[in-house]
């Protein structure tokens, strides 16, 4: 599961023969989950995560942090909810962590190896060498790490593990990606000094995401100061202290509800997503108010987040700097909508997964579509579409937005539909189901007993 997975032959995207009705559950959240095992592997005491998600990104994150001795162990309730039981030890090196294309993985971990007692080595799939590490590695040079690499600020890596961290002041531009700043802040109760770390650059993509980050260190214990908090703008600081062992029950992942309640908005049906949460910090909750101007309708109660299409779809001039891991998606539905639309604010996808602006306009454009890049985004105009191949560049995202185009589109073969496993393994059976109104979808996790 944690290696990349081989191609799977072409995907025939189902079109969809009427609206959809169906409840989909969505599994946890890459992000909290990331989050949740990294503060508990940094933690004094055990903890648990329940609810984790179960993909690559996750597993590779929970066998990074095993190779450096914390002991993980998972277990399955007779319902099937699972819950990971996380015990802290000693960081130890030799050791080698495997980072797949998992910013995550690769951004939030050389912190932690700083702190272990020998080097730790870093490698992964071929684009995690291209992805911007820069700011991880200088900023942890000037907190006192030793660290090598080639020079180009990028992986593979190794670092040098001294037992601990002087830690203190220091100054990192976050304009490639906000896990820079996540990833400092993470590890930084640990260090001697803990952190006063300041943002030079002139953007600062996906604050929601570093919203989440000083939450949830807020809720191991950990004393943070922060612009959101009514401290100095740009300037993050967090107080060397101990964190608690929790027990964290992950949210589902709101961004990958995306292409489900996008399958609402297309059809002209409705779509609930179940335990949607009614305050959050994961980016995915923007997505009620951009598919409302999209078009659609929703309604958050007990059931969970309920979202309806009105049968029409409305272009949209929206900024997704904060919220860019919602793009491909978003990018779909604008293809098929009744009017022009403009992404802006997200010239930092280009060193997502993939150069996410260039391959949703190449392969849009490829099925007859008329999207352009501009300096920070695309201008998307809706054209009749037709069949053919969608190439997926190993983006988990780019897959799950080209089902979403095949809801609408006869004849369209997705390429790799495997690679949703970054964070989505179970998306083909889940997108089936809902497309079959199933109600034999798995049962919320309350009906789980989780
Ligand atoms: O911290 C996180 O969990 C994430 C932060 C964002 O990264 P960037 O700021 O690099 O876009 C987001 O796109 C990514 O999917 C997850
Ligand atoms: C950008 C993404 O992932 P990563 O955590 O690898 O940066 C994403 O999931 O859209």
């Amino acid at each position: 599961m944690t290696g990349n997975p081989a191609h799977t032959p072409l995907w025939p995207a189902p079109t969809a023969t009427g609206a959809v009705d169906a409840t989909v559950t969505v599994p946890g959240s890459k992000s909290v989950t990331n989050r949740g095992l990294v503060l508990a592997a940094l933690a004094s005491e055990p903890g648990w995560l329940r609810r984790p998600l179960r993909s690559r990104d996750t597993l590779l994150m929970a066998e990074a942090l095993r190779a450096m001795g914390v002991g993980i162990e998972e277990q399955v309730n007779a319902t099937g909810g699972e819950a990971w039981r996380v015990i802290p030890a000693g960081l130890h090196g030799p050791a080698h962590v495997d980072v797949g294309n998992a910013g995550t993985v690769m951004r939030f971990l050389p912190p932690v190896a700083a702190l272990a007692d020998g080097p730790v080595h870093f490698d992964g799939d071929p684009r995690s060498y291209e992805r911007p590490l820069h700011g991880v590695i200088d900023a942890l040079r000037a907190l006192g790490a030793r660290i090598d690499d080639d020079g180009r600020g990028a992986l593979p890596l190794t670092v040098q593990g001294a037992g601990s961290l002087t830690g203190g002041r220091v100054e990192v531009d976050a304009s490639s990606s906000s896990q820079f700043i996540s990833a400092l802040l993470l590890s930084a109760p640990r260090f001697n000094q803990g952190i006063e770390l300041r943002h030079v650059g002139r953007t600062l993509p996906s604050l929601p995401h570093i919203r989440m980050t000083i939450d949830m260190l807020r809720m191991a214990g950990a004393q943070v100061d922060s612009p959101d908090g009514g401290g100095e703008r740009d300037v993050w600081r967090v107080a060397p202290s101990a964190l608690l062992g929790r027990d964290l029950t992950v949210e589902p992942d709101l961004s990958n509800a995306a292409p489900f309640l996008a399958a609402a908005l297309v059809t002209g049906g409705r779509v609930t997503v179940p335990d949607w949460p009614e305050r959050t910090t994961q980016p995915g909750d923007a997505l009620r108010e951009i598919f409302t101007l999209m078009g659609g309708e929703c309604e958050l109660d007990d059931a969970g987040l309920t979202f309806k299409g009105t049968g029409r779809i409305k272009g949209i001039d929206v900024d997704l700097h904060d919220v860019g891991e919602l793009t491909p998606v978003i990018a779909a539905v604008a293809a098929l909508a009744d009017s022009e639309s403009v992404l802006r604010g997200i010239a930092h996808l280009r060193l997502h997964e993939t150069d996410r602006l260039a391959a949703l306009a190449k392969e849009f454009n490829e099925l007859g579509g008329d999207v352009s890049e501009t300096e920070d985004g695309l201008r998307i105009r809706p054209r009749p579409l037709h069949g053919g191949v969608f190439h997926t560049y190993e983006d988990h995202r780019l897959a799950t937005a080209a089902a979403v185009l095949g809801l609408a589109v006869d004849g369209l073969e997705v390429e790799n539909i495997a690679t949703t496993g970054k964070t989505l393994p179970e998306f083909p059976e889940l997108w089936s189901g809902m497309l079959a109104g199933r109600s034999d979808a798995p049962a919320s996790y309350a009906a789980r007993g989780v």
